[in-house]
């Protein structure tokens, strides 16, 4: 087995990992990729190889497998050690949703690294708890390797003012109370993909949805990005899996303030109830809403859709134009139904589907005379941080 780099990304349901290999100063080669999704609900554990050879796979009955989170990290380590044999451990790199405004970039994990991002888990309390434990279990497990923390918030850092700021008194802007944006390790790789397979499209104006369980969307201009639709925190813009979306600040005043609701009841309600499996009272899964006949579950999607319609033409707005749409993450990879919805009011952009390219999934699936190229980028956020544990291993290599 190669020396090798390992990425966890830690979500709200699922732990996904890769181990990867150098194969230059700035490329890597994928070796094994692998997730236990569901935890604490119907837990599934797969590994693959690079080629999507099963390598190992457990599906557990119900309330049987992994109970949490470290119970899940257990399971994939015993696997890794396996995997690995004698293989060199050159870094491990981790996502974490939350850096703040401190990190602008990845950063080599230290105790006082660890004690400001531990500051940041009431922003982020879906997955800023999970992304740290892994932290401490990989610093016992393999003691003095270099752990890198790669940032959801980073890639959105050069926001403007206007951007970035909430109309509220100044001083909360300076405390850091400001529209972060996150999935940012997700717009970086679309973004660096971009560059290879439409380059064109590279250097113009694209907004990129990312459409997961945690979903969201970004203008990027020129490869940078100018807007999001997150902002202090996941729970902001689109209605997502579980989570809100966008909400008139109003109604927290009205839970708080007439209906007595606490914080953790609001957080609860917020983070775990709502969004697709609020207004459907079926699933926060697309993938159930569209099996089902229940109208519930046709509105839940005709929310998402008209959402992301939406935004398309405000980040348009916010570049001053639109060259291409990309669609990515679970939803966006893979719903030809949501695509198509989104698409079908956007034709005043310039926006015109290959219906039979948008069904069969294909890279490209605008009509060949589109004005604005829609097109399927698949998401790596583990390739974004296994590259960005390189560049930080050749950092402490010069340091
Ligand atoms: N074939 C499919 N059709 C529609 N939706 C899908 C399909 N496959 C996956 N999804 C959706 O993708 C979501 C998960 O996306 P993913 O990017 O893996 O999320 P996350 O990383 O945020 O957990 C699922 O909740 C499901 O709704
Ligand atoms: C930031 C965020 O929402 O992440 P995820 O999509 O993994 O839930
Ligand atoms: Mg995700």
């Amino acid at each position: 087995m190669s020396d090798s780099i390992l990425v966890l990304n830690a979500g709200s349901s699922s732990i996904k990992f890769s181990v990867q290999t150098p194969t230059g100063p700035d490329t890597v080669r994928m070796l094994a990729v692998g997730q236990i999704e569901g935890i604490g609900t119907h837990t599934h554990f797969i590994a693959k190889s690079a080629d999507g050879a099963v390598l190992a796979e457990t599906r557990w009955p119900d309330g049987a497998g992994p109970a949490n989170h470290d119970a899940a990290l257990h399971v994939i380590s015993e696997w890794l050690d396996g995997f690995l044999g004698d293989a060199r451990v050159l870094a491990v790199g981790h996502r974490v949703v939350h850096g703040g405004s401190n990190y602008t970039g990845p950063v080599a994990i230290t105790p006082a690294v660890m004690a400001k991002l531990r500051e940041l888990v009431p922003l982020a309390p879906l997955h800023q708890p999970h992304n740290l434990a892994p932290i401490e279990a990989v610093g016992t497990r393999y003691p003095g390797v270099l752990q890198v923390a790669c940032f959801d918030t980073s890639f959105h850092r050069g926001h403007s003012f206007a951007a970035e700021a909430f109309a509220i008194p100044y001083k909360f802007y300076e405390q850091g109370v400001r529209r972060y944006g996150f999935h940012g390790l997700s717009y970086e790789y679309v973004s660096r993909r971009l560059l290879e397979i439409a380059p064109d499209i590279a250097h113009g104006k694209v907004v990129v949805a990312h459409l997961g369980n945690g979903a969201s969307m970004c203008a990027i201009s020129d490869g940078a990005s100018v807007e999001s639709t997150m902002g202090f925190t996941a729970l902001d813009g689109l209605a997502m899996g579980t989570r809100s979306g966008q909400l008139d600040p109003g109604v927290l005043l009205h839970l708080m303030g007439s209906l007595g609701m606490t914080v953790p009841e609001v957080t609860r309600l917020l983070y775990h109830e709502s969004g697709l499996k609020g207004l459907s009272g079926i699933s926060s899964d697309m993938r159930d809403l569209e099996q089902s006949a229940d109208p519930h579950a046709a509105a839940a999607i005709d929310y998402f859709v008209y959402a992301i319609r939406k935004q398309v033409g405000a980040l348009a707005a916010a570049m001053g134009g639109i060259d291409a749409l990309i669609f990515t993450a679970g939803i966006g990879e893979n719903s030809a139904n949501v695509r198509r919805r989104v698409c079908d009011g956007l034709q005043w952009l310039g926006v015109d589907l290959d219906g039979d390219a948008n069904d069969h999934g294909a890279d490209v699936i605008s009509a060949p005379g589109s004005r604005t190229r829609v097109m399927i980028v698949r998401t790596s956020e583990e390739t974004m941080i296994a590259l960005h544990a390189l560049e930080a291993m050749s950092a402490e290599a010069v340091a």
